[in-house]
C-alpha cells in the first residue's frame, strides 16, 4: 500500500480551492492506499526541476503536484494547481529537506537563478560578508543547504538579504535573518527548536519527509476528512516552533505578551494556548479560562477555532472555556452585582451632544471632541474620581497644557457630563468595565478566572485593561496578551506595566506572516512608511524580519477614477475578474472608510447582479462588505479596498485639528493609516486600491515609487 503526505503548502492552498475540487481530495488519499502504484496514473512531466515530480489528476482541469519517492512508495502532495500552472510549477522548483528542523522545503530554482544575478559577487566587492562570523559548519547545522551557501557568502547589506528571501526556503531565510538581527546561535537554535548540533541526512528523503513536522500523514480517511474541515487544528502540527513553544509551554510563571505583524498566526497562538490551558483544568473547576476579544464577530471566530481544536483532539472544552467580548463580560458582571441589566448609551451622536452641551453649559472654552478626549484618556483611563485628583493627575502625550483653573472647568464639563448621563440611567461601555473592575475587586463579583487569554490587545481601553487584570488572581499563566500597535485602530494606548500586567521576560514576537503573500505584504509594510509604534508596554516596536510565507500571482494594484461613479463600475469589474478567476464570492471582502461607501458599494454589487454580504448583517455567502474597522482580524483571497480618496483617508472628521492638539492630531493621523494598512492586510493573493478624484495622501509614497 503506498502513503500520501499532505505538505503545508496544500492546506494552505485548500480554502482557496474550487469546492468541488477540495472534495475530491479524500478520493485521492483513497487511491493511494488501496492502488498499486501503475494504478494512481501519476504522470512524469518533460520539463521537470527534479527529478521526483510528479502530477496526479483530482479534476479534470486540476492536477496534485507530487513528490514521488526515489525508492519506496511514500509519497507527498505539495500543492494542486490549475493544469497548466501544475506543469509550470514542476518545472520551476526542487524538493528539500532541511537538515536542521526536518521541514520539508520548497525551492524556486528560477527565482533562485534571479537572485544569483542581483547579489553582488565576492571578488568584486569590498564590504565584508554580513555572515563572515560564521563558518559553513555552522550555517550548515542551522540548516542552511550547501547548494546556498555561496550566495549566503554574497550577502553584503540588508537589501541582499531581502533578495535571498524572495528564493531561498523560509525556514533558511528564517536562520539568517535572526543571525543579522543579532541572535546568537544558541538563540537561534533555541527559538526555532534546532535540538542536533550533527548533521544528519536520512537515507531516503521521502521517508525523512514523512517524518517532518510540516507533512501531514493521515493513517485513514477520517482522520484525513477531519484534517481537511478543520484546517486550524492542523496549525498544532504544522506551528512554527516559535509558535508552538508559546502555545504549548508547560508554565508561564506570570503575564505573557506575543506581538506581532499581521497574519503571523496571533490569534491561532492564542487559541491553541487557550485549549491547552483549559485542557489543563481539573475536572471539577470553578470559572472556565476566559477568551476576550474585541468585537462580536471575532469573537463568534474563536468559539469555532476551538471548538475545532476540541473535535480533531477529541476533548471537549465547551465547559472550559469561556468566549466573550471584554464588552459583554462587563456587562454581565454588572447585571449580575445589580440585579438588573444596565442601561448603555450605545450612539456616538447622543454623546457627542451631552458633551457639545456640557461645553456650553459651563462656559468653558474647549471643544466637545477634546473635552471627551479628557475624559476617556486621561480621568477615565487614570481612574480619577475627585476635582482634587485630577488637578494633580498626569497627562502624558498631551501637549497642551491646562492650568488649574481650566482643569476645573473640565471638571465641571464632566460633572454636567455624568449628570445627563446618569439622570437617564445610562453608562457607557468604559463606565461600565470601570464599574464591573470595581465590583471584581471588591469581591462582589464571585470566583476570579483561573486564565485569561485577551486577543486583539492594542485596542483595549485602560479601564478595560483594569478589568481584564481584577478578573485574574497574579500568578502563573494568569494572562496571554495577543496584539500589534501597527493595528491599532482605535485611541487607546496603554503600557501593560502600568496596568499591573507585568510581561518582563515573558514577551514573544511572530515574524512570518501567513496570510499575505509577499508582493501584498511588502506593499502594505510600505504603506505605513516606518511609523513608529509602541509594543504595548511603553516601549518601540518594530517589523524587522517580518515577511511572508509565501510568493503570489499578482502584485497589488492601485486604480485612481474621476468620479465615484466609475470607481464603483470599475470595483464591480474587478470583482468579476476575481470571481471569473475561480475565487469563490465569500473569499472576496470589499473594504471602505465610511459606511456610506461600503452602502454604495454594497448597492453597485447587488444592481450588477453580484450578490453582497454586509458585515453588519448575518447572512452570509456573497461578497463581504465592511468598513475598515470591521475588517479587524478577517481575512480573504482577494481583497478590493475602495475609496482610498483624500476626502475620505484619513477621514476629516476623524483627525483632530493640529491647531486644538498636535499630538492628538499626530496619533489621529497614525490610526487612520494604520486602519489603512489593517484592511490590506485582510488579502491573501488579490489585492486591488482605488479611489476616485484625488488620490489619499497616504498613498503617495506608494503611487511615487
Ligand atoms: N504555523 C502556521 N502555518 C500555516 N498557516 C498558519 C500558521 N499559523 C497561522 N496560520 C494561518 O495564518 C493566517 C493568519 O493567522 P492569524 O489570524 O492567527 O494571524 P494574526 O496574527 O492574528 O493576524 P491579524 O493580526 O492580522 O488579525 C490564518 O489563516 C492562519 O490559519
Amino acid at each position: 500500500m503506498a502513503s500520501l503526505g499532505f505538505a503545508q503548502s496544500f492546506f494552505r492552498r485548500l480554502p482557496d480551492l474550487p469546492k468541488e475540487v477540495q472534495k475530491r481530495i479524500p478520493e485521492l488519499l483513497g487511491r493511494f492506499q488501496e492502488s498499486t502504484i501503475a494504478g494512481l496514473h501519476l504522470e512524469k512531466p518533460h520539463a521537470l526541476a527534479d527529478d521526483r515530480g510528479r502530477t496526479i489528476r483530482v479534476t479534470k482541469f486540476w492536477r496534485g503536484v507530487v513528490m514521488a519517492p526515489v525508492e519506496g512508495d511514500h509519497y507527498i502532495l505539495f500543492d494542486v494547481l490549475e493544469h497548466d500552472r501544475a506543469y509550470v510549477w514542476l518545472a520551476n522548483h526542487t524538493f528539500a529537506i532541511n537538515s536542521a528542523t526536518r521541514e520539508v522545503e520548497i525551492v524556486d530554482v528560477e527565482a533562485m537563478r534571479n537572485v544569483s544575478k542581483s547579489l553582488p559577487s565576492v571578488a568584486g566587492d569590498l564590504r565584508p560578508g554580513a555572515f563572515d562570523a560564521y563558518g559553513n559548519t555552522v550555517l550548515l547545522e542551522l540548516g542552511i543547504e550547501a547548494v546556498h551557501l555561496p550566495l549566503v557568502r554574497r550577502v553584503r547589506a540588508d537589501t541582499d538579504l531581502d533578495l535571498l528571501s524572495r528564493a531561498m526556503p523560509h525556514s533558511q531565510h528564517e536562520v539568517l535573518e535572526m543571525l543579522a538581527a543579532g541572535y546568537s546561535v544558541r538563540e537561534v537554535r533555541a527559538e526555532l527548536g534546532i535540538r542536533s548540533s550533527v548533521v544528519s541526512r536520512e537515507p531516503d528523503p521521502s521517508v525523512a519527509a514523512l517524518a517532518s513536522p510540516t507533512v501531514f500523514v493521515p493513517q485513514s480517511a477520517r482522520e484525513l476528512q477531519e484534517a481537511l474541515e478543520h484546517p486550524l487544528e492542523l496549525w498544532r502540527i504544522f506551528l512554527h516552533p516559535t509558535q508552538r513553544r508559546i502555545a504549548y509551554r508547560e508554565k508561564f510563571a506570570g503575564p505573557v505578551r506575543v506581538t506581532g505583524g499581521a497574519g503571523t498566526g496571533k490569534t491561532v497562538v492564542a487559541l491553541h494556548r487557550a485549549h491547552h490551558l483549559a485542557r489543563r483544568l481539573p475536572e471539577k473547576h470553578g470559572r472556565p479560562v476566559l477568551v476576550t476579544t474585541f468585537v462580536r464577530t471575532l469573537a463568534e471566530g474563536l468559539r469555532a477555532g476551538l471548538a475545532s481544536l476540541d473535535a480533531v483532539t477529541g476533548a471537549d472544552t465547551s465547559s472550559a472555556v469561556e468566549v466573550t467580548t471584554v464588552d459583554a463580560l462587563a456587562h454581565r458582571i454588572v447585571t449580575e452585582v445589580e440585579g438588573a441589566a444596565p442601561k448603555i448609551v450605545l450612539d456616538d451622536d447622543s454623546l457627542t451632544k451631552i458633551w457639545t452641551a456640557a461645553t456650553a453649559a459651563t462656559g468653558a472654552p474647549f471643544t466637545p471632541a477634546m473635552l471627551r478626549q479628557e475624559w476617556e484618556n486621561v480621568i477615565l483611563a487614570r481612574g480619577v474620581r475627585t476635582p482634587m485628583d485630577y488637578l494633580s493627575a498626569p497627562r502624558a502625550g498631551r501637549i497642551q497644557p491646562l492650568t488649574r483653573t481650566q482643569r476645573l472647568q473640565v471638571w465641571t464639563a464632566v460633572e454636567y457630563f455624568l449628570g445627563v448621563l446618569g439622570d437617564s440611567g445610562e453608562r457607557t461601555f468604559h463606565q461600565l468595565a470601570d464599574d464591573a473592575a470595581q465590583y471584581v475587586r471588591s469581591g462582589a463579583a464571585g470566583d476570579l478566572f483561573p486564565h485569561v487569554v485577551v486577543d486583539e490587545a492594542q485596542d483595549l481601553h485602560p479601564v478595560q485593561w483594569r478589568l481584564l487584570r481584577a478578573v485574574v488572581a497574579d500568578g502563573p499563566d494568569d494572562l496571554f496578551v495577543v496584539g500589534d500597535a501597527h493595528q491599532r485602530i482605535y485611541d487607546h494606548r496603554v503600557a501593560l506595566t502600568a496596568m499591573g500586567i507585568n510581561v518582563r521576560g515573558r514577551s514573544h514576537r511572530l515574524r512570518l506572516n501567513y496570510r499575505t503573500s509577499e508582493e501584498i505584504l511588502t506593499w502594505a509594510v510600505a504603506l505605513l512608511n516606518g511609523q513608529v509604534v509602541d509594543d504595548l508596554d511603553g516601549g518601540l516596536d518594530h517589523l524587522d524580519g517580518y515577511r511572508s510565507a509565501f510568493r503570489g500571482v499578482q502584485d497589488p494594484t492601485a486604480h485612481g477614477y474621476l468620479t465615484a461613479a466609475a470607481e464603483l463600475d470599475g470595483l464591480v469589474s474587478t470583482i468579476r475578474g476575481w470571481l471569473d478567476g475561480g475565487v469563490e464570492p465569500a473569499a472576496i471582502g470589499v473594504a471602505a472608510r465610511t459606511r456610506r461607501m461600503a452602502d454604495d458599494a454594497t448597492d453597485a454589487l447587488r444592481a450588477a447582479g453580484i450578490e453582497p454580504s454586509p458585515l453588519d448583517r448575518r447572512k452570509r455567502g456573497g461578497v463581504e462588505i465592511g468598513t475598515m474597522h470591521r475588517m479587524k482580524g478577517l481575512e480573504y483571497r482577494a481583497v478590493a479596498v475602495v475609496d482610498v480618496s483624500a476626502r475620505s483617508v484619513p477621514l476629516p472628521q476623524a483627525v483632530t485639528s493640529q491647531t486644538v492638539e498636535a499630538t492628538l492630531h499626530v496619533q489621529d493621523l497614525q490610526r487612520e493609516l494604520c486602519l489603512l494598512h489593517v484592511a490590506c492586510t485582510r488579502a491573501r493573493e488579490f489585492l486591488a486600491v482605488s479611489w476616485s478624484g484625488a488620490p489619499s495622501p497616504f498613498l503617495k509614497m506608494i503611487l511615487e515609487a
